[in-house]
Protein backbone atom coordinates (compact mmCIF):
# COMPACT_ATOMS: atom_id res chain seq x y z
CA UNK A 1 0.00 0.00 0.00
CA UNK A 2 1.40 3.60 -0.84
CA UNK A 3 1.91 6.50 1.76
CA UNK A 4 -0.67 8.39 2.48
CA UNK A 5 -0.69 11.80 0.51
CA UNK A 6 -3.21 13.41 2.58
CA UNK A 7 -3.66 12.93 6.26
CA UNK A 8 -5.61 14.64 8.59
CA UNK A 9 -6.35 14.60 12.49
CA UNK A 10 -8.47 16.26 14.49
CA UNK A 11 -8.95 19.01 12.34
CA UNK A 12 -11.32 21.24 13.44
CA UNK A 13 -12.47 24.68 12.10
CA UNK A 14 -14.76 27.82 13.47
CA UNK A 15 -15.47 30.30 11.65
CA UNK A 16 -15.86 33.28 13.32
CA UNK A 17 -18.11 36.53 12.44
CA UNK A 18 -18.25 39.23 14.96
CA UNK A 19 -19.93 37.53 17.62
CA UNK A 20 -21.24 34.71 15.62
CA UNK A 21 -19.21 31.73 15.93
CA UNK A 22 -20.34 28.31 12.97
CA UNK A 23 -18.27 25.51 13.87
CA UNK A 24 -17.76 23.54 10.27
CA UNK A 25 -15.59 21.21 11.48
CA UNK A 26 -15.97 18.90 14.73
CA UNK A 27 -12.93 16.75 14.23
CA UNK A 28 -11.67 14.75 10.90
CA UNK A 29 -9.19 11.97 10.61
CA UNK A 30 -9.31 11.35 7.03
CA UNK A 31 -6.29 9.56 5.30
CA UNK A 32 -5.84 9.15 1.52
CA UNK A 33 -3.06 7.79 -0.25
CA UNK A 34 -1.17 8.51 -3.94
CA UNK A 35 -3.82 7.66 -6.58
CA UNK A 36 -7.02 7.38 -5.08
CA UNK A 37 -10.15 8.51 -6.34
CA UNK A 38 -12.67 9.36 -3.66
CA UNK A 39 -15.97 10.56 -3.89
CA UNK A 40 -17.05 13.10 -0.56
CA UNK A 41 -20.84 13.12 0.22
CA UNK A 42 -22.82 14.50 2.67
CA UNK A 43 -25.85 17.66 2.77
CA UNK A 44 -24.94 21.03 2.30
CA UNK A 45 -23.00 22.71 5.61
CA UNK A 46 -21.64 19.59 6.37
CA UNK A 47 -18.15 20.58 6.01
CA UNK A 48 -17.10 19.34 2.75
CA UNK A 49 -16.28 22.62 1.34
CA UNK A 50 -14.31 23.56 4.19
CA UNK A 51 -12.09 20.54 4.23
CA UNK A 52 -11.25 21.01 0.80
CA UNK A 53 -10.20 24.47 1.47
CA UNK A 54 -7.90 23.42 4.42
CA UNK A 55 -6.38 20.16 2.77
CA UNK A 56 -5.85 22.91 -0.33
CA UNK A 57 -3.94 25.14 1.71
CA UNK A 58 -6.51 27.74 0.89
CA UNK A 59 -7.48 27.82 4.31
CA UNK A 60 -6.49 27.51 7.86
CA UNK A 61 -7.58 25.04 10.63
CA UNK A 62 -8.75 25.90 13.95
CA UNK A 63 -7.53 23.42 15.86
CA UNK A 64 -6.26 19.87 14.81
CA UNK A 65 -3.75 18.92 11.91
CA UNK A 66 -3.48 18.59 7.99
CA UNK A 67 -0.36 17.13 6.47
CA UNK A 68 0.62 17.01 2.66
CA UNK A 69 3.30 13.82 2.45
CA UNK A 70 5.86 15.18 5.23
CA UNK A 71 4.39 19.07 5.09
CA UNK A 72 2.21 19.84 7.96
CA UNK A 73 -0.13 22.46 6.23
CA UNK A 74 -1.52 23.57 9.66
CA UNK A 75 1.55 24.89 11.02
CA UNK A 76 2.91 26.37 7.67
CA UNK A 77 3.06 30.58 6.47
CA UNK A 78 1.23 32.01 3.76
CA UNK A 79 4.05 31.76 1.89
CA UNK A 80 4.54 28.23 2.17
CA UNK A 81 0.69 27.82 1.71
CA UNK A 82 1.00 29.59 -1.70
CA UNK A 83 3.77 27.82 -3.06
CA UNK A 84 2.12 24.21 -1.78
CA UNK A 85 -0.85 25.37 -3.79
CA UNK A 86 1.28 26.46 -6.31
CA UNK A 87 3.40 23.67 -6.71
CA UNK A 88 1.50 20.51 -5.50
CA UNK A 89 -2.31 21.12 -5.57
CA UNK A 90 -4.64 21.26 -8.40
CA UNK A 91 -8.62 22.85 -8.11
CA UNK A 92 -11.50 22.55 -9.94
CA UNK A 93 -14.80 24.43 -9.08
CA UNK A 94 -18.23 23.88 -10.12
CA UNK A 95 -17.66 27.12 -11.82
CA UNK A 96 -15.13 27.05 -14.43
CA UNK A 97 -13.81 30.54 -13.71
CA UNK A 98 -11.99 30.71 -17.29
CA UNK A 99 -10.71 34.21 -18.07
CA UNK A 100 -13.19 34.66 -21.00
CA UNK A 101 -10.70 37.04 -23.36
CA UNK A 102 -8.07 34.12 -23.62
CA UNK A 103 -8.36 31.10 -25.86
CA UNK A 104 -8.59 27.53 -23.86
CA UNK A 105 -4.84 27.41 -24.37
CA UNK A 106 -4.11 30.77 -23.20
CA UNK A 107 -6.03 30.02 -20.09
CA UNK A 108 -4.02 26.97 -19.19
CA UNK A 109 -0.55 28.97 -19.94
CA UNK A 110 -1.47 31.01 -17.42
CA UNK A 111 -0.42 28.14 -14.95
CA UNK A 112 2.04 26.76 -16.94
CA UNK A 113 3.82 29.89 -16.86
CA UNK A 114 4.01 30.02 -12.95
CA UNK A 115 4.47 26.16 -12.70
CA UNK A 116 8.06 24.51 -11.76
CA UNK A 117 7.28 20.73 -13.97
CA UNK A 118 4.49 21.94 -16.35
CA UNK A 119 3.10 19.52 -19.31
CA UNK A 120 2.58 21.93 -22.16
CA UNK A 121 -0.74 23.48 -22.80
CA UNK A 122 -1.34 21.20 -25.53
CA UNK A 123 -0.73 18.12 -23.57
CA UNK A 124 -2.72 18.94 -20.53
CA UNK A 125 -5.87 20.18 -23.38
CA UNK A 126 -5.29 16.22 -25.38
CA UNK A 127 -5.37 14.55 -22.25
CA UNK A 128 -9.33 15.94 -21.59
CA UNK A 129 -10.15 15.59 -25.32
CA UNK A 130 -9.84 18.82 -26.31
CA UNK A 131 -6.95 18.46 -28.82
CA UNK A 132 -9.36 20.80 -31.44
CA UNK A 133 -10.66 23.12 -29.37
CA UNK A 134 -7.19 24.82 -27.78
CA UNK A 135 -8.32 28.66 -30.03
CA UNK A 136 -11.13 28.57 -29.00
CA UNK A 137 -12.74 31.62 -26.35
CA UNK A 138 -14.79 30.10 -23.46
CA UNK A 139 -17.56 31.66 -25.12
CA UNK A 140 -17.43 29.28 -28.18
CA UNK A 141 -17.82 26.13 -25.97
CA UNK A 142 -19.93 24.21 -23.91
CA UNK A 143 -20.48 24.28 -19.85
CA UNK A 144 -18.85 20.74 -20.28
CA UNK A 145 -15.96 21.60 -22.57
CA UNK A 146 -15.21 24.70 -20.66
CA UNK A 147 -14.85 22.78 -17.38
CA UNK A 148 -12.74 20.10 -19.22
CA UNK A 149 -10.25 23.60 -19.67
CA UNK A 150 -10.43 24.37 -15.79
CA UNK A 151 -9.38 20.07 -15.27
CA UNK A 152 -6.73 21.17 -17.90
CA UNK A 153 -5.40 24.00 -16.31
CA UNK A 154 -5.58 22.13 -13.41
CA UNK A 155 -3.17 19.11 -14.25
CA UNK A 156 -0.97 20.96 -16.04
CA UNK A 157 1.05 21.34 -13.72
CA UNK A 158 1.06 17.91 -12.63
CA UNK A 159 -0.02 18.02 -8.82
CA UNK A 160 0.06 14.88 -6.66
CA UNK A 161 -3.21 16.54 -5.19
CA UNK A 162 -6.21 16.95 -7.44
CA UNK A 163 -9.21 18.72 -5.54
CA UNK A 164 -12.63 19.28 -7.29
CA UNK A 165 -15.81 21.16 -5.61
CA UNK A 166 -19.06 20.01 -7.25
CA UNK A 167 -17.10 20.08 -10.96
CA UNK A 168 -20.16 18.25 -12.23
CA UNK A 169 -22.92 20.88 -10.14
CA UNK A 170 -23.77 22.91 -13.23
CA UNK A 171 -23.93 20.03 -16.12
CA UNK A 172 -26.63 17.63 -17.12
CA UNK A 173 -26.08 13.95 -17.10
CA UNK A 174 -24.49 13.34 -20.16
CA UNK A 175 -21.63 16.14 -20.16
CA UNK A 176 -21.00 15.76 -16.07
CA UNK A 177 -20.15 11.96 -17.27
CA UNK A 178 -17.45 13.49 -19.99
CA UNK A 179 -16.34 15.95 -17.11
CA UNK A 180 -16.26 12.74 -14.98
CA UNK A 181 -14.44 10.31 -17.62
CA UNK A 182 -12.06 13.15 -18.03
CA UNK A 183 -11.46 13.67 -14.52
CA UNK A 184 -10.44 9.71 -13.95
CA UNK A 185 -8.48 9.53 -16.69
CA UNK A 186 -5.68 12.28 -15.42
CA UNK A 187 -6.48 10.56 -12.45
CA UNK A 188 -5.11 7.39 -13.36
CA UNK A 189 -2.53 8.89 -16.33
CA UNK A 190 -0.93 11.25 -13.43
CA UNK A 191 -1.40 8.86 -9.96
CA UNK A 192 -2.98 12.55 -8.66
CA UNK A 193 -4.76 11.62 -5.23
CA UNK A 194 -8.31 12.92 -6.63
CA UNK A 195 -11.20 14.42 -4.21
CA UNK A 196 -14.22 15.07 -5.16
CA UNK A 197 -17.20 16.59 -3.67
CA UNK A 198 -20.42 16.12 -5.40
CA UNK A 199 -24.21 16.34 -4.41
CA UNK A 200 -24.76 13.71 -6.76
CA UNK A 201 -25.13 10.45 -5.04
CA UNK A 202 -24.47 8.01 -8.88
CA UNK A 203 -21.09 9.42 -8.58
CA UNK A 204 -19.91 7.45 -6.18
CA UNK A 205 -20.12 4.26 -8.09
CA UNK A 206 -16.83 5.24 -10.06
CA UNK A 207 -14.74 5.80 -6.33
CA UNK A 208 -12.23 3.72 -4.99
CA UNK A 209 -13.47 5.30 -1.64
CA UNK A 210 -16.27 7.36 -0.47
CA UNK A 211 -16.54 9.53 2.20
CA UNK A 212 -19.73 10.60 4.08
CA UNK A 213 -19.95 13.92 6.11
CA UNK A 214 -22.43 15.12 8.45
CA UNK A 215 -22.75 17.66 10.81
CA UNK A 216 -18.68 18.70 10.45
CA UNK A 217 -17.33 15.11 10.80
CA UNK A 218 -16.85 11.90 8.92
CA UNK A 219 -19.93 9.92 8.99
CA UNK A 220 -18.69 6.50 7.26
CA UNK A 221 -16.06 5.44 4.48
CA UNK A 222 -16.69 2.82 2.13
CA UNK A 223 -14.59 1.41 0.11
CA UNK A 224 -16.04 0.01 -3.55
CA UNK A 225 -15.29 -3.42 -4.19
CA UNK A 226 -15.91 -2.83 -7.61
CA UNK A 227 -15.84 0.79 -9.48
CA UNK A 228 -17.98 1.50 -12.18
CA UNK A 229 -17.04 3.51 -15.84
CA UNK A 230 -18.52 7.15 -15.85
CA UNK A 231 -20.19 6.17 -19.23
CA UNK A 232 -21.99 3.79 -16.77
CA UNK A 233 -23.85 6.03 -14.74
CA UNK A 234 -26.43 8.74 -14.95
CA UNK A 235 -28.37 11.09 -12.80
N1 LIG B 1 -16.33 31.79 5.34
C1 LIG B 1 -17.27 31.35 6.19
N2 LIG B 1 -17.67 32.12 7.21
C2 LIG B 1 -18.61 31.68 8.08
N3 LIG B 1 -19.19 30.47 8.02
C3 LIG B 1 -18.83 29.65 7.01
C4 LIG B 1 -17.86 30.05 6.03
N4 LIG B 1 -17.70 29.02 5.16
C5 LIG B 1 -18.54 28.05 5.55
N5 LIG B 1 -19.21 28.41 6.67
C6 LIG B 1 -20.18 27.59 7.41
O1 LIG B 1 -19.55 26.38 7.77
C7 LIG B 1 -20.44 25.27 7.64
C8 LIG B 1 -19.85 24.25 6.68
O2 LIG B 1 -19.83 24.83 5.36
P1 LIG B 1 -19.21 24.10 4.10
O3 LIG B 1 -19.30 25.05 2.96
O4 LIG B 1 -17.89 23.54 4.44
O5 LIG B 1 -20.25 22.89 3.89
P2 LIG B 1 -20.50 21.98 2.63
O6 LIG B 1 -20.75 20.60 3.14
O7 LIG B 1 -19.41 22.16 1.65
O8 LIG B 1 -21.83 22.60 2.05
P3 LIG B 1 -22.34 22.69 0.51
O9 LIG B 1 -22.58 21.27 0.10
O10 LIG B 1 -23.60 23.49 0.62
O11 LIG B 1 -21.27 23.37 -0.25
C9 LIG B 1 -21.76 25.86 7.18
O12 LIG B 1 -22.59 26.04 8.31
C10 LIG B 1 -21.37 27.19 6.58
O13 LIG B 1 -22.42 28.13 6.69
Amino acid sequence: MSAATLRTKGLAKVYRTGAVEVTALRGVDFEAREGEFIVMLGPSGSGKSTFLNIVGGLDQATSGEAWFQEHNLTTMDERGLTLYRRDHVGFVFQFYNLVPSLTARENVSLVTEIARNPMKPEEALSLVGLEQRMDHFPAQLSGGEQQRVAIARAIAKRPEVLLCDEPTGALDSRTGVKVLEALLLVNRELRATTLVITHNAAIREVADRVVSFGDGRILSVSVNAERKPASAISW
